[in-house]
């Protein structure tokens, strides 16, 4: 039987890692495969997807739809999907700045015989959604491209999103979710969709993509072996570099024994406790004409010194982003 695989995509930090998570704690029964490609040297999403994934795959620093060799992606399909192979499904979550139609083309070009295309699901934040649109009118094409689109962090939705998004979305199923918390059997066993591959390759999504969502972006890395002072970052946190969209990483701080998980999407800033957490910092950085050198700079002045005290209240800075929600 072929292995189906589905492609998640969806701007940054919609919550396509987060879907990914919940895919693999509720879909018992089957075995996930799954492909994650980042955007940036460090893979952060390959760091915290659950570690229960049957078999995970990285397609790291470049975006799928450009960046990545077809070759590249086929030796990772080959992987997961032959007749004995170790998954039943197979999850594709592309970067956040793809183009959904390039990577399904990517897909079906595929020389592997044992797998069959299953959709693409869009995920939207629906607390950006509106300032995001402003800037990216693409995203209203991805949702119409798409098969399934979730309408993520609807607990954060202003009024009238939900409505903007489904008559955007020209007859595509929107379904609003909170982290990500969808019934897998609805991407998986789709009963009430058309045909994943005739819908899309229609006209619109052949049209090579000259115009890409990443076109602009840039991402850092910042990675430290040594801790940082909680006041000093959580004054970075929220004085944050003009252009820095999306954030995320591990972040060691001074007076702990590991890093907390941390991300940032636009002006939202999640921390987590992180099981089994290195004693250094690692940082993905992603945005708009980026200053590079200042950005790294500051995050370095972060870091603790030998002159430095460092009160253990100091630490509330931060713990103060953290919620009850994984
Ligand atoms: N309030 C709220 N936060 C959410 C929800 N879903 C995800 N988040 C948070 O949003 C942040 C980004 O989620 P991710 O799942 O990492 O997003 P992503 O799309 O994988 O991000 P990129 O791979 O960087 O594009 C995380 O801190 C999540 O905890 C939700 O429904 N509500």
């Amino acid at each position: 039987m072929d292995i189906p695989v589905l492609v998640v995509a969806g701007f940054l930090g919609a919550g396509k890692t987060t879907l990914l998570n919940h895919l693999l704690r509720t879909a018992s029964g089957l075995r996930v495969g799954v492909i994650v490609n980042d955007f940036g040297k460090v893979n952060i999403d390959a760091l915290t997807v659950a570690a229960q994934v049957d078999s995970m795959v990285s397609l790291g620093n470049g975006c799928l739809c450009c960046a990545v060799d077809p070759e590249d992606l086929d030796a990772m399909l080959d992987r997961l999907a032959h007749p004995d192979g170790p998954v039943d499904v197979i999850v594709i979550e592309a970067s956040g700045l793809a183009e959904p139609p390039a990577m399904v083309k990517m897909l079906l070009a595929s020389a592997n015989p044992h797998i069959r295309y299953a959709g693409l699901v869009e995920v939207v934040d629906a607390a950006e959604f509106t300032e995001t649109r402003r800037t990216h009118p693409r995203l209203d094409l991805h949702l119409r491209q798409a098969d399934l689109v979730l309408l993520n962090k609807a607990d954060r939705a202003g009024p009238g999103v939900l409505e903007l998004v489904r008559e955007l979305a020209e007859g595509t199923p929107v379904v609003p979710t909170e982290y990500g918390r969808v019934d897998p059997a609805l991407l998986f066993d789709p009963v009430d969709r058309p045909d994943p591959v005739e819908r899309q390759l229609s006209f619109e999504d052949l049209v090579e993509h000259e115009e890409h969502l990443h076109a602009g972006y840039a991402s850092i890395e910042f990675g430290h072996d040594e801790p940082l002072h909680p006041l000093r970052f959580a004054r970075f946190l929220t004085e944050r570099p003009a252009g820095l969209y999306r954030m995320k990483g591990f972040a060691w701080f001074a007076g702990t024994d590991g890093a907390l998980g941390v991300q940032t999407v636009g002006s939202s800033v999640w921390v987590t406790p992180v099981a089994d957490a290195g004693r250094r910092t690692d940082l993905v950085l992603i945005g708009a004409e980026l200053d590079a050198a200042a950005i790294t700079a500051e995050l370095t002045a972060a870091v603790v010194t030998a002159d430095d005290t460092v009160d253990p209240l100091d630490l509330l800075s931060i713990t103060r982003y953290q919620s009850s929600v994984d």
